[in-house]
């Protein structure tokens, strides 16, 4: 089977890429403040649309590479790109659009006269943004790699490679945990976990939703995603809210037995097979750590299964992603006849795009 882009990969999703002048002040030096534990030194890429306007560039010399870009967007299926159901010639001119957005202080300049030898300001040398272009087209690079952030819910995130980019189905684990602490003063002051944080967006949009006195704690197994989801994390200013451990699974989590609030991830759960027909962006370029789920794509679901009804309080939430229905339905079918009957109010939701992909409910 081949995993096509609306069933793993979605393309940038945004309209425009929000630069207001409010978020930018929330932005802040990246610090290791929000993590419990000192990771290995990874140094976080700051994203292209929050770097300084250093360098001055001829107009001419960029409406020559504006040109030069668009040219090789209309190109695509001829000149540079696989064969696969890749991008296509709109989207790259919408990607090139939000590119020069993000690297051109003024990019309104762009319509004037190109024979003017006004200067722009732009956050990257003209060098690097071909260097840029060609890893999109020719590489397949995802435009959220070339460019440094994703919008996720109300965020917009940094993320590089290492690190999944988030996904918008994902977004609905936390309308669900929304849904339940709106109901319930006991699990919105309680402890959450965030198992496999990756860029940290869940664990961030639930820090948002839950109490002033609720927490997170988010784990990952990689050190560039603790790192990345710390540099979010900080420029969210929600290093007293959510506590970032490294490490696997639940190991990390060991002095919270019985004691969490609630549970979510979005683990890998690709089977191993289905990895090498991956889209490109995603095959070559996301982390396969992130990806893939083994065999049948159930070894982490499995596993948090085992973990939740460890580690949840009684009437303790969680909420997982899947791949799809035959997970969904796998995973209710271990849940229901685990031992002790340890979950109750078992539930199969589905995403966007009516696909049965989550499987919520509660330890008994
Ligand atoms: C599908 S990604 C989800 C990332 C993020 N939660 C999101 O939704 O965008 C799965 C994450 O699980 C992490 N992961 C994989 N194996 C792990 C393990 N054994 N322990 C902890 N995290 C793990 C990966 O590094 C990756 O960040």
């Amino acid at each position: 089977m081949r995993l096509t882009l609306s069933s793993v990969y979605r393309p940038y999703s945004f309209p425009t890429l929000l630069k207001s002048s409010s978020f930018s002040t929330l932005c802040r030096p990246f610090c290791s403040s929000a993590l419990s534990s000192s990771p290995t030194c990874v140094k976080p890429q700051v994203p292209l649309f929050l770097r300084q306007p250093i360098y001055s560039t001829k107009l001419c010399e960029l409406k020559k590479w504006h040109d030069w870009a668009k040219g090789v967007a209309f190109s695509i299926g001829s000149t540079f790109v696989d064969s696969d159901n890749g991008p296509d010639s709109s989207l790259l001119c919408r990607e090139l659009k939000w590119l020069m957005e993000d690297a051109v202080e003024d990019h309104s300049m762009i319509v004037k006269d190109d024979d003017s030898d006004e200067r722009v300001k732009m956050r990257v040398g003209i060098e690097e943004l071909y260097c840029l272009w060609k890893q999109r087209v020719q590489e397949r690079r995802p435009f959220q790699y070339v460019v440094g952030c994703e919008h996720w819910r109300d965020l917009v995130l940094s993320v590089q490679e290492g690190v999944l980019i988030p996904r918008p189905e994902t977004e609905l684990l936390v309308d669900f945990v929304d849904d339940v602490v709106s109901e319930n003063e006991d699990l919105k002051r309680g402890v959450w976990a965030d198992l496999g944080t990756g860029s940290g967006a869940l664990a961030i949009g639930i820090g948002g939703v839950l109490g002033s006195e609720g927490r997170v704690i988010a784990t990952d197994l990689s050190p560039v995603a603790v790192a990345v989801a710390a540099y979010n994390v900080q420029r969210y200013c929600f290093q007293d809210k959510i506590e970032l451990r490294e490490g696997s699974w639940f190991e990390p989590l060991k002095d919270m037995e019985g004691k969490l609030a609630g549970l979510v991830s979005n683990p890998p759960y690709i089977p191993s097979k289905d990895i090498s027909g991956l889209q490109a962006e995603v095959g070559r370029h996301e982390p396969r750590v992130a990806l893939d789920g083994g065999t049948d794509g159930m070894d982490a679901l499995l596993h948090l299964c085992d973990g939740a009804a460890l580690m949840l309080k009684p009437a303790g939430f969680f909420a997982f992603e899947t791949n799809g229905e035959q997970q969904c339905r796998a995973l209710v079918d271990y849940m229901e006849n685990y031992r002790n009957g340890s979950f109750c109010n078992l539930e199969i939701r589905s995403d966007f795009a009516g696909i049965l992909r989550f499987v919520i409910g509660f330890h008994q």
